[in-house]
C-alpha cells in the first residue's frame, strides 16, 4: 500500500509506476483481459461476484479464523539467516476479540487527533508513530516537530504518563556522573507522552504473541520494525501517488524487513466508510476482509499474500498497520519508552 511506503525513508525509489488497470477496484480477471472495449455490464457484475469470497465479513465476529497456504519461494534466502521465525506455514487469520473495545476508543483517539494537525490533500494519510512521519499537504512532516502538535497531547489522560518521564529521567540524569541536567522541550515531550501510551505497547503485545503463537515461532526472535503506522483513507481524489493505496502489492517486496504484516482496523466497513476493503488476490478467487472495530488481520508478507485495499468510495477509514520482522537489524523499539 502507498500510504505504508510513504513512512519509509526508501519510499520513493520502491513505488512502482502503476498502469491504469492496476488496481483493487477489478477482479485478477479483467485486469488481465485481452480485449479492451465495451462490456455487458451484467457479466462484470457476476464475475465480480464470483471472484470476491469473503474470508471475515463485516457483521460477524471471529475469535478466530485461519487459513494456511504454501509459502512462496521468498523466504528461501534467509531461511538459515533466521531459523525458527521465517515462516515455514504461511497463511492468513483473524482476531476480533484479541484487542478491546476500550483499546480501540483509545488508538482512534490518537488517530484523530493527530491526524487532525496534517493530512494529505489526496484521500490517503499515515502517521508514523515511530518515526513521526505525517502526512501533510503533498508532502510530509515530522509531527514531534510541528508546532501545531505540541499540546495535542497533553490533556488529562497523559499527565501521569509525564509525570513519570520526567521522574525517569531526572532520576537517570543524576545516576550518570557529570550529566547535563535533563531538560525536556517541548517538542521532545508530545513524542514522550504520545510513545508512552500504554495501549500501543500493549496491543502491539497482544499482536506479538498472537502471531507468533499461530505461525509457531519464537516470540525472541520477532520484532517490531518499521513503518508501523496509523493510517486514514476518505474518498478525496488523490493528488500524489502516495494516496494511491489500491495497488495489489507484496508486502515483503515494498518493504524486505517484513515478515509478518498486522492490520488493526478502527473502524467499520458499510458503517464508517465505504469500499475499502481489503482483498488477498489469489489464483482460484479474490479472498475480502472486510474492516471492523477491533479486528486484527495478520498474514505473512511474502506473494503468497498478495493483496489491495479496494477505493474507499464514502466516508473515513481508519487502520493500523503493525509490523514484523525476523531480522534484528531491522527491529524498532515499542512504542512506549516507560513501561
Ligand atoms: O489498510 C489495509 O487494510 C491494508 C494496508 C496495506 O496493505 C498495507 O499497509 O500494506
Ligand atoms: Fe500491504
Amino acid at each position: 500500500m502507498t500510504v505504508k511506503q510513504r513512512s519509509s525513508q526508501k519510499s520513493p525509489g520502491i513505488v512502482k509506476q502503476p498502469s491504469k488497470t492496476d488496481t483493487c477496484s477489478h477482479s485478477s480477471s479483467e485486469r488481465e483481459s485481452p480485449h479492451p472495449g465495451p462490456r455487458i455490464e451484467w457479466r462484470r457484475i457476476i464475475t465480480r461476484l464470483l471472484m470476491m469470497v469473503p474470508f471475515a465479513a463485516q457483521k460477524e465476529e471471529i475469535s478466530k479464523r485461519s487459513v494456511e497456504i504454501s509459502c512462496s519461494k521468498d523466504y528461501a534466502d534467509e531461511l538459515r539467516h533466521f531459523q525458527g521465525c521465517i515462516p515455514k506455514k504461511c497463511g492468513r487469520v483473524i482476531f476480533d476479540t484479541l484487542v478491546t473495545t476500550s483499546e480501540v476508543a483509545a488508538l482512534l483517539n490518537i488517530a484523530e487527533r493527530g491526524l487532525s494537525v496534517g493530512g494529505s490533500t489526496g484521500g490517503a494519510s499515515i502517521l508514523d508513530l515511530h518515526s513521526g512521519a505525517l502526512s501533510h499537504g503533498n508532502a510530509f512532516v515530522n509531527i514531534f516537530k510541528l508546532e501545531e502538535a505540541k499540546n495535542l497531547f497533553n490533556a488529562q489522560d497523559f499527565k501521569i504518563y509525564r509525570l513519570k518521564i520526567m521522574k525517569s529521567l531526572k532520576k537517570l540524569g543524576s545516576k550518570i556522573k557529570g550529566a547535563a541536567p535533563v531538560v525536556v522541550t517541548k517538542a521532545e515531550s508530545v513524542r514522550l507522552n504520545f510513545g508512552e501510551l500504554g495501549t500501543c505497547g500493549h496491543v502491539k503485545n497482544k499482536i506479538h504473541h498472537a502471531i507468533a503463537n499461530h505461525f509457531g515461532i519464537s516470540r525472541s526472535g520477532l520484532y517490531l520494525t518499521h513503518p508501523t503506522f496509523f493510517s486514514r483513507i476518505t474518498p478525496v481524489p488523490p493528488q500524489t501517488i502516495h494516496d494511491e493505496y489500491w495497488h495489489p502489492h507484496v508486502d515483503k517486496e515494498t518493504y524486505e524487513s517484513f515478515h509478518y504484516t498486522s492490520l488493526l482496523y478502527l473502524s467499520d466497513f458499510g458503517h464508517h466508510f465505504d469500499g475499502g476493503r481489503f482483498i488477498f488476490i489469489d489464483k482460484d478467487s479474490n479472498k475480502t476482509v472486510e474492516p471492523r472495530r477491533g479486528r486484527v488481520s495478520a498474514f505473512t508478507s511474502g506473494s503468497e499474500n498478495l493483496h489491495c485495499v479496494e477505493r474507499v468510495t464514502g466516508g473515513t477509514r481508519y487502520a493500523i498497520t503493525v509490523s514484523f520482522t525476523c531480522d534484528p537489524n531491522h527491529a524498532i523499539d515499542d512504542p512506549t519508552v516507560n513501561r
